[in-house]
């Protein structure tokens, strides 16, 4: 019998997946590891930088004292190579040899560079013309200890990496990634190495699921490929709900006779959707069990992708207390599109920049079915559902994607 679904709007699917509780899950992890990762505490400067005053060039370290009257001559006492130091007292007229980041020896009080001294003999320089500034980075100037290096929640690059490691930071506290199984459904798939059979085709979304998983920062933990028999669907279902943060199933979800999926979401602990005004994937499903989102995309490769975008994308973000990085702009629709849309429709489209403004081309094919322009697509546009078609050069609600 064919069960009656109630679709909302892809605001109103995005809102109850927005609404299901996370768990803040936390591990500390070495910083050579934590790329890209999401810091789940602020991190202090466990002293201050520099820690020591540092010398900005190659030159001469001579007193404040001696600072004057040029052209000066100077009696040189010492050499500091970078990573030495110098602990004698400077005399008057005397200077120390310095190289750029070697600690500034305690009496001086100005770096003269070489290009503005001369050699007299093995021991003695002339400083022939004053410098207008120090060259002396003092103790703290780009942190005190205790000052904030790096907020909290902040996804880490490898310019943060360096801020740590230069203050000796070895490890970090970070949000743990979002576990992820995948698991393709559909008695049609065929394994990549097998050779091409009639009637079947290739898992495709067998390879663009975990492939935007891994890219949006979830660890795939699994992916499976069953045929369409319910026990094993159940099987696999269980196992991967009881080991995961969040199951992505694919296909199945439609009203077919070998459509399970459907089924299990209306019996689970919590149905958060089971059809959406939107195509394509208007039959992408959501439901929680056993405090485990299962995100239950489409089979077809268009939907899937569109559905991934639209609601997996943010809720893998948010794992990790990070917002989506799909940019929401309003672009103008530079290309005509004709097709009228019970459902609004969710268009794979390319974009410019013109003037200042975004402008939208649909990217070819349109259709669920259709996978030819997965590649070259680089935002997502809403033609809004209508019986008119949308006028040309009309606004139209945009997704930038990342990516690309
Ligand atoms: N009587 C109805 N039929 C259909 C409806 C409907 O409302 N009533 N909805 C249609 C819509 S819309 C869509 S979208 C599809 C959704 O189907 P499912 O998500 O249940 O997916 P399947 O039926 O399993 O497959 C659909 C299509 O995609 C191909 N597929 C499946 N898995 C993969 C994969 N891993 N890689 C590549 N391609 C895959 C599959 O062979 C089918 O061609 O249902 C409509 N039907
Ligand atoms: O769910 Mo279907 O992709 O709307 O065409």
């Amino acid at each position: 019998m064919l069960t009656r679904r109630y679709p909302i709007s892809i605001t109103e699917a995005q809102a109850k997946i927005n609404n299901v509780a996370l768990p803040t899950v936390t591990e500390t992890i070495p910083v050579a590891e934590a790329n890209h990762r999401v810091l789940a505490e602020t991190v202090t400067a466990p002293f201050a930088y520099p820690h020591f005053r540092r010398s900005g060039v190659d030159g001469f370290a001579i007193r404040h004292a001696d600072d004057h009257d040029y052209p000066h001559e100077f009696k040189v006492v010492g050499n500091v190579p970078a990573g030495a130091t110098f602990h004698q007292r400077l005399g008057q007229d005397e200077a120390v040899r310095i190289m750029t980041g070697a600690d500034v020896p305690v009496d001086a009080g100005v770096v003269v560079m070489l290009e503005k001294t001369r050699d007299l003999d093995d021991h003695h320089i002339n400083i022939v013309v004053p410098e207008k500034h120090s060259n002396i980075t003092e103790i703290g100037e780009e942190y005190q200890a205790g000052d904030v290096l790096i907020e909290k929640d902040t996804e880490l690059n490898p310019g943060g990496l360096a801020g740590l490691t230069a203050l000796g930071v070895q490890r970090v506290n970070v949000y743990r990634q979002p576990r992820v199984a995948v698991i393709t459904t559909g008695s049609e798939l065929m394994a990549a190495d097998e050779p091409v059979q009639e009637g079947k085709i290739y898992n495709s979304n067998g390879i663009l699921i975990p492939e935007l998983v891994r890219e949006n920062g979830g660890i795939v933990t699994s992916v499976e490929q069953l045929v369409d028999d319910n026990d094993l669907l159940q099987a696999s279902l269980q196992k991967a709900i009881a080991e995961n943060d969040i199951v992505i199933t694919d296909g199945g979800v439609s009203v077919g006779d070998f459509d399970f999926i459907g089924d299990t979401a209306r019996q689970a602990d919590e149905l958060l959707f089971n059809k959406i005004k939107q195509r394509p994937g208007s039959v992408t499903t959501a439901f929680v069990q056993d405090q485990t989102l299962v995100m239950a995309l489409s089979g077809n490769p268009g939907a899937c992708y569109t559905g991934f975008y639209l609601y997996v994308e943010p809720l893998l973000r948010r794992f990790v207390h990070q917002a989506t990085r799909l940019q929401k702009v309003t672009s103008r629709l530079a290309a005509p599109y004709h097709k009228t849309n019970g459902f609004d429709r969710i268009l794979r489209a390319t974009y410019t920049v013109e003037d200042g403004q975004y402008a939208t081309y649909p990217n070819g094919p349109d259709r669920s079915g259709a996978l030819s322009n997965l590649q070259t697509t680089t935002c997502l546009i809403k033609i809004p559902h209508s019986n008119q078609p949308i006028a040309l050069n009309a606004e139209v609600e945009t997704w930038l994607l990342p990516f690309k």
